[in-house]
């Protein structure tokens, strides 16, 4: 369904980030480099290491003061070179850890919002068919007339990754996906996504602190600490597959759609 599905297997992140802040005498310098061909990446440490401003970076919501980023060997920042492509036209889908969601509409128009190109509000009463395609994958079309605060937390997690996938993307960056939701859910959750990801089959980026993820997710893994790559974070390796594997997750072609 998507052009997201014929992404080429090779697509992947060559980013280099320089980049500093201040906070009255405080400094945070981040010095990031890394490249991945990886279908998961997993940017893994403590809060504070820097891993949203990475994210930020990467889908061009900020702006590094030195380095690059460059997805399938186009180049979408390169401060050399004055390069900065805008964050809607780097093709990228992002998930905020608090979805983001805009409370005064529903469901259907939220993931609507993923088309539009301009901040008018899709028309409660429009029906696109991409948008009733992943409102019924993530089953969500009972609940599309809903605003966000009628839903469950993993019903908003539906949605704001519905809005994201709406757009076709080819990367998916994940900002703390399970973080606003309670442990118990998160495991449910967690089987949900990596369904959702076979399915859609795009590369993707998670920052995450919970080596749970990590241990789900981490194919290929990066070892944040303050601004810099470490070998080891909280017993997860830098460089690779996470020490253990997920709990007791079962084989991916066997994980289901969790029903809400
Ligand atoms: N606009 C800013 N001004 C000053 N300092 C900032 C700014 N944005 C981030 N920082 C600092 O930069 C560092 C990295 O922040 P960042 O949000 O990337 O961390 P993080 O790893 O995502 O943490 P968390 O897991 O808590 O979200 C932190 O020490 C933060 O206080």
């Amino acid at each position: 369904m998507s052009s997201a599905a014929a992404a080429p297997r090779e697509a992947g992140f060559d980013v280099d980030l320089v980049h500093a802040v201040h906070s009255g005498p405080r400094r945070f310098d981040l010095r990031l480099r890394f490249e991945t061909t990886a279908r998961r990446t997993v940017i893994y440490g403590p809060s504070g290491a820097g891993k949203s401003m990475t994210l930020q970076a990467l889908a061009g919501l900020l702006r590094p003061q030195g380095g690059h980023v460059r997805f399938g060997g186009e180049t979408l920042f390169d401060a050399a070179r004055g390069v900065d492509v805008p964050a809607r036209r780097r093709g990228f889908g992002y998930v905020f850890q608090d979805y983001a969601l805009f409370p005064h509409l529903s469901v259907r128009q939220n993931v609507a919002f993923g088309l539009q190109r301009g901040w008018r509000n899709p028309s409660p009463r429009a029906r696109d068919p991409r948008v009733e395609h992943w409102l019924r994958r993530v089953e969500l079309a009972e609940v599309a007339h809903q605003r966000p605060a009628e839903l469950s937390g993993g019903q908003r997690q539906r949605a704001a990754l519905a809005r994201a996938l709406v757009q076709q993307p080819r990367a998916l960056l994940l900002d703390e996906p399970f973080s606003a939701l309670d442990p118990a859910l998160r495991r449910r959750l967690r089987i949900e996504l990596d369904a959702l990801l076979h399915e859609v089959a795009i590369p993707v980026v998670m920052i995450t602190h919970d080596p749970e993820d990590l241990a789900w997710f981490g194919e290929h893994t990066l070892a944040l600490e303050g601004g810099r790559r470490v070998d080891v974070v909280a017993g997860a390796l830098a460089d690779g597959t996470p020490p253990r594997p997920g709990p007791g997750a079962p084989a991916p072609a066997q994980r289901p759609l969790a029903q809400p």
